[in-house]
């Protein structure tokens, strides 16, 4: 082995799970809890050079993030492609994946299966091989993926209906205050707006009767008149009503994104409608691809290189979108400038990206970075710093990660029905179509 491999073999591997500040952003299943947990990931190698990732950071993740990450000693950050196998073979099947019908009770992401679980954890660990690799090559996390064909990444304002505060008063409070009807809709907006300069919206649905939140998305167009618009319930309704909202809204919809739980429902929507349907619940591991596709079920899948398997497979998964005629976007979960900054050096990879991406991150008031990465004019500048180009603030992690350690345990797993309880103590995750 020569010198320079050497230097790129992984000699540790730190795992921190975190608890992050979250505001009490409302969707079909409740409301999020005060905090969130995610697992940050550093890997050093023989050179000296640490790598970083992140990734979900509840029990189930984090129990087969532990064997993986012993896995990786003494292997090299450019090990990519045996990956899925090493991970395959020392992780195990997750007790929380009860099998292909498990559906994600947390995280509103479609199914839940073993792979999908392990995926999620292999990205995490990926994206630190690529920014290590990166930092010791001197090469930007893009180089290593073919280089970008885009100097800036366009994010789209990602509005919730929410709560002033958390029940009880719970956790920490931000200045956003309320959004509860169409007027407290388009004022986040305009927020959303005129501090970032994101000029498309999408809104989660799902959470109050459709003609409510049909008249919000009204109110979006009168106030931005012309800027694409979107609305995500999460699957929450049926074939008849996601039919009706299509022919209610299609004349200000860029996309209707999982208006309806499932292929078979989706495919139904999809025939009756001519407005794009797009995803990140029907169609979220390449199992699931050729029914979709083959259905005409969706007409744009929102990738995330978390449950996807990585960034690399963010590309793999871009191409098959390109050969079906399928366009692609980016789907958010609540994370951190990490995973943006993953997320953000992919996208500019992508030829074919045919939409703003979404992002939670305006949404989160915690970091792990020395510095937050900014939205201008909507977009992320695509910079040639080695690796991600993002610097890990210790004292902060220490932070989160006391706040984890002194967790009681009730928050180290997403739980949005739980959460809701705490305000109306009678709530159950709601069987769908809701409506
Ligand atoms: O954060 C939320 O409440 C979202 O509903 C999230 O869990 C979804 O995964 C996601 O943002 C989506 O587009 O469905
Ligand atoms: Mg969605």
């Amino acid at each position: 082995m020569t010198d320079a491999k050497n230097r790129l073999t992984i000699t540790e591997v730190r795992l921190t799970p975190i608890l992050v500040a979250d505001p009490p952003l409302l969707n079909t299943q409740g409301v999020h809890q005060p905090y969130t947990p995610r697992l940050i990931i550093e890997l050093i190698t023989e050179g000296g050079v640490t790598g970083l990732g992140e990734t979900y950071g509840d029990t189930k993740y984090l129990e087969l993030a532990q064997p993986l990450a012993s896995a990786l000693i003494g292997r090299s950050v450019t090990d990519l492609n045996t990956l899925p196998a090493l991970a395959a073979e020392v992780c195990g099947d997750s007790p929380a994946a009860t099998g292909a019908e498990a559906v994600d009770a947390g995280g509103l992401r479609g199914v839940q299966t073993a792979d999908k679980l392990r995926l999620s954890v292999l990205s995490g660990f990926e994206v630190a091989c690529l920014d290590a690799w990166g930092r010791s090559a001197g090469l930007p996390v893009h180089a290593l993926l073919g280089g970008k064909v885009r100097d800036r990444v366009e994010f789209s304002a990602y509005l919730f209906y929410r709560w002033e505060e958390h029940p009880g008063g719970r956790g920490e409070r931000d200045d956003w205050g309320a959004a509860l009807d169409p007027a407290g809709v388009v004022a986040q907006a305009r927020r959303f707006a005129d501090t970032y300069g994101f000029t498309s919206f999408k809104l989660k649905g799902g959470v109050f009767a459709p003609a409510q939140e049909v008249a919000a998305i009204r109110a979006l167009a009168a106030a931005f008149p012309g800027q694409p618009l979107r609305i995500d319930p999460n699957g929450a309704w049926s074939v008849r009503t996601s039919l009706e909202v299509a022919s209610e809204l299609g004349d200000v919809l860029e996309y209707l994104e999982d208006p309806t739980s499932g292929t078979a429902r989706m495919a139904e929507v999809a025939a009756g409608t001519p407005l794009p349907l797009a995803t990140n619940m029907c169609v979220t591991t390449f199992d699931e691809i050729a029914g979709a596709f083959t259905r005409g079920a969706v007409q744009v899948v929102l990738s995330d290189h978390h449950y996807w398997g990585g960034l690399r497979a963010t590309r793999e998964l871009a191409a098959v979108c390109r050969t079906f005629g399928v366009g692609l976007s980016m789907h958010s979960n609540t994370h951190l400038g990490i995973s943006l900054a993953a997320m953000t050096q992919v996208a500019a990879t992508v030829p074919h990206l045919d939409h703003a991406c979404d992002s939670h991150y305006p949404w989160q008031t915690e970091d792990v970075l020395t510095e937050r990465l900014t939205f201008r004019d909507g977009r992320l500048d695509v910079g040639d710093t080695p690796g991600l180009g993002v610097t890990l603030d210790r004292d902060r992690l220490a932070v989160l990660h006391r706040r984890w350690l002194d967790d009681d345990g009730g928050l180290r797993d997403r739980d949005d029905a739980a959460a809701m309880r705490r305000a109306d103590p009678g709530w159950v995750t709601p069987a769908l179509p809701r409506w």
